[in-house]
């Protein structure tokens, strides 16, 4: 199973690098990563075992931040409706997005970060993705609230970008044009 200390922080290099295309069918190596991956995110929001682990509760995770280079993430949140989202994306890709965005209104963190910086994190609002599932399966989704911002983080640390690397520096509080905070559609 996945433990906190398999996922690397900021700094290490793997954060920064663009992951690659996974073959299917999937290799033994890879089947359990994502399985693994998925795995974390339950045992992360399960009291009793992030408790047992010393796991930090996390919504999603992507290849990068446990040192592989595979184009492959996973989700495990509820979506606005209460339906609980859980998957691993395979060469996740957003096909097209609202013009309008939206953000956290407490921005974002990150579990490959252990400290907090402020600042909204500007995301599309609603997404169209295509990615396919660990058996081939291509899956297209229209994603929009937390899932959708979640999707954009994890499918951002594929391409070795960083939440913060969205944030204005000069004003991390800017409302960018046409967005609103999430929750207040
Ligand atoms: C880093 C951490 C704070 C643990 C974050 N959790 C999170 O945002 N939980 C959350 C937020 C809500 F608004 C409502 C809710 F129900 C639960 C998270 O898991 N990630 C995953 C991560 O680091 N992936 O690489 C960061 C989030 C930032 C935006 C989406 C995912
Ligand atoms: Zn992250």
């Amino acid at each position: 199973m996945i433990l906190m200390e398999d996922i690397i922080r900021e700094g290490h290099p793997t954060l920064r690098t663009k992951a690659e295309e996974v073959k299917f069918p999937l290799s033994e190596d890879d089947r359990a990563l994502a399985h693994d991956m998925l795995e974390y995110l339950i045992n992360s929001q399960d009291p009793e075992a992030s408790q047992k682990y010393g796991l930090r509760p996390g919504v999603g995770l992507a290849a990068n931040q446990v040192n592989s280079l595979k184009r492959m993430f996973a989700l495990h949140l509820e979506d606005d409706n209460g339906e609980q989202l859980s998957f691993v994306a395979i060469n996740p890709k957003i096909v097209s997005h609202s013009v309008e965005k939206t953000y956290l209104p407490s921005g974002e963190g990150c579990l490959s970060v252990d400290r907090s910086i402020p600042g909204f994190v500007p995301r599309y609002a609603r997404i169209t993705v295509k990615f396919f599932t660990v058996d081939g399966e291509e899956k297209k989704l229209r994603l929009k609230g937390m899932p959708a911002v979640a999707f954009q983080h994890e499918l951002d640390h594929l391409n070795g970008i960083m939440f913060y690397d969205h944030i204005n520096e000069a004003n991390p509080f800017d409302q960018v044009p046409n967005s609103f905070p999430l929750g207040e559609e």
